[in-house]
């Protein structure tokens, strides 16, 4: 599924607006309109289910208590399950606000008591908000302009009928906000988060960077967020999925297919997504006649002293990947301990002096057993060494074959000045950074990398013609084409030493044999997520998952 950014989304709506003439008006119709179906089947969900929100999935088309087949008719006075139904549509001075005037009129239809509050004066509303305003008042709809001083705890009547507060709509800002929320707009939001109501927002979450996932103070926590037309690249990303909630994709009117040459900011993988997008299937059936040959060789070069074990489980995690062959390349003196630990691996001790650390001089023995295999992983465990620039430098500029690298081998990259520094590798690369090494890599702090995940990896892919995997929550995978994937499988167990560990043999594995280095990287990313979904599920608590639980879940 793709997902834009504010400035793509107003790119596609002059388009659609302009080029293909379709009115405006009609879009906002259908934006509001949709934003009341969602309102309407939470209010339904939530009152079949005895209060609470309904989980497990939806069925399509279908409301709570309906069949598929039977003839239902929705009488205009509306669903008789809304009739205890209050809400307040916060309503700002744009478009965003002009969506929720649309919402509150189909609301009032299902017979939902309405009361608009507006965040300033409806004078200062600006084009169709102002005509959906005009229409809400010749109406009767009832409304107040937002008094900070007599906040919105006391607007429990509506049309001189007693009714408590059931809701809140959020249409304050939209995709045009711009900064922190200001003045009303900022009381508003504050109001409705700490009032404890379920709150929908049109759109996105006021107070939500659109663009990045980052939250301005104060933000709107939603329960749900309508989403219209598109997914907005801030709700694919922390702290913004926090505060979007549910998020449900409405189509609005405007066209699936982007105008032309207008390429979207992402895409969240799907097994559709893998499958269109990158042409690769999450189960790839094997030949009949295949033999280990077939599946390809992965050299790992990884562990030392202390930290050997980083190395089995990347070299366990390619061979579950489904790689033909794994060769785990160590320091000499850790062979005798790991000698069986992994009958199925073969070991490859490197020259150590006896001392159990890497060196400049292994970095020729890498690449001479690389001559015989299809990619090197390096970096889980290595530790840093003398001589360790020199080593990932010889590594870098003379693997023939795709690499993988992670852990302290970035560390090790991005001390000695980053790709840039070295010639640009011809072939496949595929960086593996969380956080902390991104911001290594970049001279960034990690909380500016955080800020903005997609743009800082999307930017370092392309200017260093790497594929780039930014791990953590929602790990986005940047591509040196300038295309963005974010994934959305995972579970917050997987938060554990050793997952970084393997996704990198994961990846390694895949590499093998011979899917491209996106493909091998957005596939080894959603795999991960999906064996840690279900290694969490196997346990009664799963902050008890280990990493190798993830393996086994592979
Ligand atoms: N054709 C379209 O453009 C469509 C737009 N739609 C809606 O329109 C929204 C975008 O509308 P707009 O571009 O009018 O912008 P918004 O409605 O997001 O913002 C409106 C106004 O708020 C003010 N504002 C900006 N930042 C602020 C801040 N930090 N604090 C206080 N006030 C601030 C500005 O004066 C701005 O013009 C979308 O999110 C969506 O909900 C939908 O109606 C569908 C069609
Ligand atoms: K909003």
């Amino acid at each position: 599924m793709k997902f834009l950014t504010s400035e793509q989304m107003r790119e596609v709506d002059r388009y659609t607006i302009e080029k293909l003439g379709l009115p405006a008006m009609s879009l906002m119709e259908n934006a509001g309109r949709s934003i009341a179906d969602e309102v309407r089947r939470f209010c339904l969900s939530r009152s079949s289910a005895g209060g609470g929100l309904a989980t497990g999935p939806r069925q399509a088309g279908l409301l709570p208590g309906r069949k598929p087949g039977e003839l239902y008719i929705v009488e205009p006075g509306g669903d008789a399950g809304l009739s205890g139904e209050h809400w307040l549509i916060l309503v700002g001075k744009g478009n965003n606000g002009g969506d929720g005037l649309v919402c509150a009129r189909h609301l009032a239809d299902a017979g939902v008591a309405v009361t608009l509050v507006y965040a300033e004066p409806p004078e200062n509303f600006c084009g169709d908000a102002l005509v959906q305003y005009e229409i809400a008042k010749a109406l009767g709809l009832p409304g107040v302009v937002y008094d900070p001083e007599a906040g919105i705890s006391g607007l429990g009547e509506s049309g001189g009928r007693e009714r408590r507060v059931t809701g809140l709509v959020d249409a304050l800002l939209g995709t045009g906000s711009k900064g922190a929320p200001r003045g009303a707009y900022a009381f508003l939001i504050r109001e409705a988060n700490d009032s404890g109501l379920p709150v929908i927002s049109a759109d996105i979450p006021s107070g939500l960077d659109a663009d990045t996932g980052a939250v301005h103070d104060p933000c709107i926590q939603a329960w749900m967020t309508v989403s219209l037309a598109f997914l907005k690249a801030g709700l694919t990303q922390y702290p913004g999925v926090k505060a979007a909630g549910e998020v449900i994709v409405r189509y609005i009117g405007i066209p699936r297919t982007l105008p032309p040459g207008l390429e979207a900011a992402g895409q969240v993988v799907t097994e559709e997504t893998l499958r269109a997008e990158l042409g690769v299937e999450v189960s790839r059936p094997r030949e009949g006649d295949g033999h280990k040959g077939t599946y390809g060789h992965v050299l790992l070069a990884a562990g030392s002293l202390p930290m050997s074990c980083a190395g089995l489980l990347a070299a366990k995690a390619a061979l579950r990947a489904g790689c033909g062959l794994a060769t785990w390349a160590l320091p000499a003196a850790l062979l005798p301990r790991m000698l069986g630990a992994v009958p199925e691996l073969m070991l490859a001790p490197a020259e150590d002096g006896g001392a159990g650390a890497w060196n400049e001089a292994a970095a020729g023995e890498m690449l001479r057993l690389l001559e015989a295999r299809d990619v090197l992983a390096v970096g889980p465990g290595v530790g840093r060494f003398p001589g360790e620039a020199a080593f990932l430098r010889a590594l870098w500029e003379g693997a023939p074959r795709p690499l993988v690298v992670d852990a302290d081998a970035l560390n090790i990259l991005a001390a000695a000045g980053g790709p840039a520094a070295w010639r640009r590798r011809d072939a496949a690369t595929v960086l593996t950074p969380h956080p902390g090494e991104m911001a290594r890599l970049t001279g960034l702090e990690t909380a500016e990398v955080q800020r903005d995940r997609i743009g800082v990896a999307r930017r370092f892919a392309a200017e260093h013609g790497v594929t780039l995997v930014l791990k953590g929550a929602r790990t986005v995978i940047a591509a040196s084409d300038g295309r963005v994937f974010v994934n959305v499988t995972g579970h917050p167990g997987m938060a554990t030493g050793g997952s970084g560990d393997v996704l990198t043999g994961l990846i390694a594995g895949l590499l093998a044999q011979g899917l491209d280095e996106i493909q091998a990287a957005v596939l080894g990313v959603y795999l991960h997520g999906l064996a840690g979904e279900q290694a969490a599920a196997r346990r009664a608590n799963p902050a008890s998952l280990l990493a190798g639980d993830i393996i086994e879940a592979l």
